[in-house]
Order: C-alpha cells, then sequence, then structure tokens
C-alpha cells in the first residue's frame, strides 16, 4: 500500500528516509550497568526498541518514581551496557546509533528536570544561596556567555592562580570578539532566545536566574551544541502556564526539522503532547513501545487497575478557611531590588495558623526570592523593616512559637518552625553522606539540619532528659513512613496488615539509592515531620508518580495530619496540583511585576 504511492523517484527517497532506523535495540536484549557480574539481575530485560526517522517519542515510567525511563535514557546515553549483540545489524555500532560512525557523547545531549533544576550537580553541596548576594567574580558568567562554553571557558580567570596580591586582571575581551558565530548559527540563537522568551536576561549573571528561566536556558544551550537527538525529560516542570505551548510548539520544530530530533520523557500522569506518535512504557523492567493509540490504554488500564491499596482514608472534603488563627508570618512592605532592578515591590501578605495558600507567578516574579526572605536565606531579609517571622518558643518543642523580627531569630532556629521542600533544597541536600538511611533523612527534618545529628538511627534527641522528646520524635517518624511511605503509593502493595514491614525496609534503604520520586516524597516527610508552624512546599511534586502525588495530597489535606495549628504555602505553576480548592478556603497570592496581591 506504502509502495505504491512511492512510485516517484522523490517519494521512494522520502520513504527511505522515513524508514531510517535512528535508535535500534533489538529484540531480547537486556541491560545492565557497567561492571555488573553477568549473572546479576539486568535493569530491563527482553527490550526490543526501534526509533525511526520521522517517528515522534515519548517515553514514560509505569513505577513510582523515574527510574524506568532514565534508565532507558542513560542507556541511550551509553551509561548502560545492552547485551545481546545483535547478529542482524551489522553496520549498527554502539547503541543507541545514528550512523556507524556515531557515539552517543557527541550526537545526544540530554536535559532532564526530573532529576535536579540544574544549578547544583554532582551530589556535592552547592550553596544555593549565593545567587540572592553580591555576586562573585566565578558566578559572574552571563547567560550569553554561558551559552558558549568551549569558547568562553578560554576568558575566564583561573580561580587556581588567583591570589590575594596578585594584580586585577585586564577586563575580559568582548563577547563578538570570543565567540566568532556564521550567520546561520547567530540566526539559530536568536530564534531559541527569542522563542524561550531569553531576551531581556541575555546580560545577566546566570546564577541569578529563575528556576524556570535556568530551565529553558538549559534547553537552548543543549541545542546550540547541535546534537542528533536531545534527550528531554520531564520539559514542562517548573514552566509557567505561557511558556509550556511555546517549548512544546519549539520541540516540535526542531523535531521536524531533524536539528535536533527529540525524545521526551514524561509522567503517566502527563499529558502527551499532540504531535508525540510513538510512547515507549517502562514498566516491571521491561519496555513496551508502540504507536501512541496502542499504549495509552495501555497506560489508562494501569490506572484504573493498580490503585494503591493505601491504608490512608481518602479525605471527602476539608474545611480550611481560618481567619481566626494566630500570625505565622507577617510581611509589610517588603521589598528586593540588585541594583537598578526591581524583583519585590511593597509586598504585604499576612499568613495565619490554619491557613492554606497557593504562591502564583509567572517565572521570575520572585516567588522563590520572597520564600528565601521568609526562610531566612536572603541577605535582605536582615534589612526588612517588618518582617515577622516564627521563632521557637523554647529549644525543645518547635512546634510552638512567637512572632519575631528576622534580625532578632537566629537562622538555625528559623529552621525549626518553617518545614521546607524546594527545588533548591532538593538540590543541595547531600547525596555524599555515607549511607544516610531515610529514616536518619527525614529526622533531619526536626532541626531543618542537613546531616544526622546523635549518631547512627537517631532522631536529634539524646541528651539526658529528652527521652520524651525523643519517643515523640520517634512515633512522628514513624508516622510519616506509614502514611507517606510506599504503602501509600507502591503499585504493588500488598494488603495493609503489612504495611510495617514495608515502612520498615523502606526507613533502611539509603537515601542515594531511592529513585527521584522516592527522594522528594522522603524531603516532604522530612519537611512535615516535626509539624512546623509553617510548611512550604515549591514545587514539590515534580519526579513523584501519580500515587505518590494522591498520597502526599491525601496527607496535606487531613487535618487531623497536617493541623489548624500550621499553615501551608504551596508554589505550583499547575493549578491542579494544589490540595485543595478555593470552596474549601484556599488562599491566593499573586505576584507580577514586583507586586503581590491576594486574588
Ligand atoms: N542577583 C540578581 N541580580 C539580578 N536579578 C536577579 C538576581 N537574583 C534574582 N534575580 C531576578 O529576580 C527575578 C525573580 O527570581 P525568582 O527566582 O524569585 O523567580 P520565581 O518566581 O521563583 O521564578 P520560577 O517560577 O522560574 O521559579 C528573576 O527575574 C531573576 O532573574
Amino acid at each position: 500500500m506504502l509502495l505504491k504511492r512511492c512510485k516517484t523517484r522523490k517519494g521512494f527517497l522520502l520513504r527511505a528516509l522515513s524508514t531510517k532506523s535512528i535508535i535500534h535495540i533489538p529484540k531480547s536484549s537486556s541491560i545492565h550497568p557497567f561492571g555488573d557480574p553477568s549473572n546479576r539481575l539486568p535493569v530491563l530485560r527482553d527490550v526490543e526498541w526501534r526509533v525511526n526517522e520521522g517517528d515522534a517519542w515519548a517515553v514514560m515510567s509505569a513505577s513510582s518514581g523515574d527510574n524506568g525511563k532514565r534508565a532507558l535514557f542513560r542507556t541511550l546515553l551509553g551509561h548502560l551496557r545492552v547485551l545481546t549483540i545483535p547478529s542482524d545489524a551489522p553496520n549498527e555500532g554502539l547503541f543507541p546509533f545514528l550512523g556507524p560512525d556515531s557515539d552517543p557523547y557527541s550526537t545526544i545531549a540530554s536535559v532532564s528536570f526530573s532529576h535536579r533544576s540544574g544549578r547544583g550537580a554532582g551530589g556535592a553541596f552547592y550553596d544555593y544561596t549565593a545567587r540572592y548576594g553580591a555576586i562573585r567574580d566565578e558566578d559572574a558568567l552571563t547567560l550569553r556567555e554561558s551559552m558558549f562554553p568551549e569558547s568562553i571557558a578560554e576568558e575566564m580567570p583561573d580561580p587556581l592562580a588567583a591570589s590575594l596580591f596578585e594584580k586585577p586582571k585586564a577586563k575580559k575581551r568582548a563577547f563578538e570578539d570570543v565567540v566568532k558565530l556564521t550567520g546561520e548559527e547567530k540566526q539559530l540563537f536568536d530564534t531559541l532566545v527569542r522563542e524561550m522568551d531569553l531576551e531581556r536576561l541575555l546580560d545577566l549573571p546566570v546564577v541569578a536566574l529563575s528556576n524556570g528561566q535556568t530551565r529553558r536556558a538549559r534547553i537552548v544551550r543543549a541545542v546550540l551544541r547541535k546534537p542528533e537527538l536531545m534527550l528531554l525529560d520531564e520539559p514542562l516542570t517548573g514552566l509557567d502556564v505561557a511558556a509550556r505551548p511555546k517549548l512544546l510548539d519549539l520541540l516540535n520544530k526542531l523535531h521536524q526539522s531533524r536539528k535536533p530530533r527529540v525524545i521526551l520523557g514524561l509522567r503517566t500522569q502527563d499529558d502527551i503532547p499532540d504531535w508525540i506518535t510513538h510512547v515507549a512504557l517502562v514498566r516491571d523492567g521491561t519496555v513496551e513501545a508502540g504507536p501512541k493509540n496502542s499504549i495509552v490504554p495501555l497506560i489508562k488500564q494501569m490506572d484504573e487497575s493498580s490503585r494503591p491499596t493505601s491504608t490512608a482514608k481518602s479525605i471527602e472534603s476539608t474545611e480550611i478557611s481560618q481567619s481566626d488563627g494566630e500570625l505565622v508570618l507577617d510581611l509589610t512592605n517588603v521589598n528586593v531590588k540588585y541594583s537598578d532592578r526591581v524583583v519585590l515591590n511593597d509586598i504585604n501578605w499576612k499568613i495565619r495558623q490554619g491557613e492554606r495558600w497557593h504562591l502564583q507567578g509567572a517565572n521570575g516574579s520572585g516567588k522563590t526570592t520572597l520564600m528565601s526572605l521568609i526562610l531566612g536565606d536572603h541577605p535582605q531579609s536582615y534589612i526588612q523593616k517588618h518582617l515577622l517571622l516564627p521563632s521557637p518558643s523554647s529549644s525543645s518543642a518547635a512546634n510552638t512559637f512567637t512572632l519575631n523580627h528576622r534580625k532578632r531569630i537566629p537562622t538555625p532556629h528559623l529552621r525549626k518552625t518553617i518545614g521546607v521542600v524546594s527545588p533548591e533544597l532538593f538540590d543541595a541536600f547531600p547525596r555524599r553522606h555515607p549511607g544516610m538511611t531515610v529514616r536518619e533523612a527525614i529526622g533531619t527534618g526536626f532541626e531543618g539540619v542537613f546531616v544526622p545529628l546523635g549518631g547512627p538511627g537517631a532522631v536529634g534527641a539524646t541528651e539526658a532528659g529528652e527521652e520524651s522528646l525523643r519517643a515523640w520524635r520517634e512515633q512522628r517518624v514513624q508516622e510519616m513512613l506509614d502514611h507517606l511511605g510506599p504503602a501509600s503509593w507502591s503499585l504493588s502493595t500488598p494488603p495493609s496488615t503489612q504495611t510495617p514491614s514495608l515502612s520498615n525496609d523502606f526507613a533502611k534503604r539509603r537515601f542515594t539509592e531511592l529513585s527521584t520520586g522516592e527522594q522528594r516524597i522522603v524531603l516532604l516527610m522530612r519537611a512535615l515531620v516535626g509539624k512546623p508552624p509553617v510548611v512550604l512546599l515549591d514545587e514539590v511534586w515534580s519526579g513523584m508518580s501519580e500515587e505518590m502525588v494522591s498520597a502526599a495530597r491525601r496527607y496535606l489535606r487531613d487535618l487531623e495530619r497536617v493541623g489548624k495549628d500550621q499553615a501551608v504555602v504551596v508554589i505550583t505553576h499547575w493549578e491542579e496540583e494544589v490540595p485543595w480548592s478555593a470552596e474549601e478556603g484556599l488562599k491566593r497570592f499573586r505576584l507580577d511585576g514586583g507586586r503581590g496581591e491576594v486574588v
């Protein structure tokens, strides 16, 4: 049938082109980490996946967290080993192939938003507060310069050569003298920064960009490398409503022109863009790949049949409107500016116990900046005339507080009264602490610290006389594990009688070995464990599976768990992710052009 249509030479060529394989993992392949003995269980087994030229693919994971799609992406990047070398693929070389001479390192670019936000990397501690203060020399790379790292690297001062007695370096050469672009490259650069709305940010230091701005910049940077194929994992994470269709449109155009081809990583709950034609669903260690209309019903079926057998009761409706609770945060005429760039302009916001807030605003509108003032991370928090924050009333009970001026609250005290999950915390949470268990990671939430206090397995309270505090903390950690642990979201959850053993096994796992979604839900437990009067949840759902999101929403909505003595602020660009509705009493605070108002 198709052949009949290809009678002309042009038609024939088109057909030949459209059936060229871009990726071919042949039938019965198994995928292993490098160095694993071959008798170890593979990461993925019985894989068969062929991506033909012209097809537009999305990869999705059915399991909790994102490890399935991540494993497939890592395979494409050459980080995992494909066993069962094909006998029928003479020229196909390393997997994936883009021609016999290609290797994954130069032909594939990968940008992931499900894992890290992109600022911190490598597991080392990084200081996310650096962007709020004076910009250091080594951070002064502008967005424009950061787009061409190879050319610019030679221009940057050598940090090892720097000495206190050295004369100031000669001024950097002008950008145009360092980065020589052809007409075509210049046109591509201009189009990308325009379509991603980055033009007005090009001369800002790259560390000053907001999360959404940073993510858009990472995509542009990846395209400028001119890869053959770009893997984009959860590309819409953290993007505001206006940026999402623009990005999808741009990705479609890039894919159609094959400059580069694009494969998207999506969560099963995400909408699949119209232009995607094929889906690879990773579930139970295997990959089911095919045209979109054959895989989508499987996802729907899975959704209906595999709801977790949760022990948590479902909360039908909840009444959250509380105007008579005590003030927990009081901001009057709060301002933040960098030289002449005003980010927050006379913000007035009062938050009371029992209230549930949705903080809204486009990318770059100042939400993270406002949160950093409340958390005391921002140096300009000290100079505000009226920024009243909760300070613990006594050293042991973090959930009783008095309101105090930021200047009079030591930062470690603020860590106890404000529970937080944010992209910055996710990036900064140490991944190199030897063997920190899930239980210990949750326990760090009582003091808001980054390393476990009080020895292995302890939850911080080890002094004589602290027995009752320790017992309370132990009981809180257990409650978190039972209600937000795997029993509440694992798809293969056995009956509720097994909750304790599931929780205990999970508690002993190493934080670093968890999937991204699992790490995020553990950090949510960490934020809630101390029952702090204020809970700030910024982009908390990214990387989480649908079941985890439901479990977390259920927990947050339950007033017996997150009480009327607590206030919760959720920051998300997705209205439907907010656990409460306006009818139930949800309040909304919107930032726009530096101004903030209750809407
Ligand atoms: N040191 C700085 N110098 C100049 N501008 C800065 C600096 N730090 C932040 N900004 C600007 O402040 C604005 C607010 O950033 P912020 O991170 O608070 O935005 P956001 O609302 O959290 O955005 P997103 O939704 O993308 O996370 C951004 O436009 C950013 O470029």
